[in-house]
């Protein structure tokens, strides 16, 4: 069986200029793989091009079909983006239920009440949320309505685009500990993009620590927790990390 998503080789260059220079990388169902490195290295580029927002050469398969193939609906259906800033991301003058409930009319899927409670359970929020605005709402429940609104079409992988980084440390843990649920309950995908190590390390089996573009050691969290690299470019990050 293929892996949920395979990467190979992938180039990005912005009018001629280079940022993802031939990045390799999978992602088996179940699992979640990062992406690290400092500002620039061109880790949010990776997640745009897999996302269709812009293009690449080099190779990217979903369960074995070249993404560029999924176009529009097809590939929102599987594949869903979660962004750094939940307030950004939702439009301030629609409800909870509103912004949860648009992607299945775009969609054509029925049903819409009866989803929106289930995937606002799902995600730690109460049924009365759904009449709320996002400026009555907390960074982290935000983020949790940005997580069900990617959900809701039951993607089979998100790309997750610094999830935690805009929250206070204690909202940080927590939504890193329900993407860590959904995880496992719903055998997904996940790709995580992040300069946060510790985020990267406490949900991601494996990780790419990126440089100019491209991957120069790839780890496991295990490596990561006991500071094991062969690098040393990812040994200074390691210490600047501590
Ligand atoms: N639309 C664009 N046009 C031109 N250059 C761009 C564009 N988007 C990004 N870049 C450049 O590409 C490089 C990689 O950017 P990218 O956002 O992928 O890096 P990153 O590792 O995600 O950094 P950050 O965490 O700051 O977003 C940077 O030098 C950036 O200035």
């Amino acid at each position: 069986m293929s892996a949920l998503l395979e990467v190979e080789k992938l180039a990005i260059a912005y009018g001629g200029h280079a940022v993802v220079k031939g990045v390799s990388f999978q992602i088996e169902r179940g699992a979640a793989y990062g992406l690290i490195g400092e500002s620039g290295c061109g880790k949010s580029s990776i997640l745009r091009g897999l996302a269709g927002l812009h293009g690449y050469s080099g190779s990217a398969r979903l369960d074995g079909q070249p993404l560029g193939e999924l176009r529009g609906k097809t590939l929102a259906r599987r594949v869903q983006m979660v962004f750094q800033d939940p307030y950004a991301s939702l439009h301030p003058r629609k409800t909870v239920e509103q912004v949860l409930g648009e992607p299945l009319l775009i969609h054509r899927i029925g049903d819409v009440q009866r989803r929106v409670l289930a995937i606002l359970d799902e995600v730690g929020l109460g049924a009365a949320f759904r009449f709320r605005y996002p400026h009555e709402l907390s960074g982290g429940q935000r983020q949790r309505v940005a997580i069900a609104r990617a959900l809701i079409l039951q993607p089979e992988l998100l790309l997750l685009d610094e999830p935690t980084s805009a929250l206070d440390v204690s909202v940080q843990a927590e939504v890193l500990n329900l993407l860590k649920r959904l995880l496992r309950e719903r055998n997904l995908g996940y790709l995580l993009v992040s300069h946060d190590l510790a985020v990267v390390a406490h949900l991601c089996g494996h990780l790419g620590l990126m440089h100019q573009g491209r991957i120069i050691e790839a780890l496991s969290a295990a490596q990561v927790r006991a500071g094991i690299a062969e690098q040393p470019y990812t040994r200074e990050f390691f210490a600047a990390s501590r």
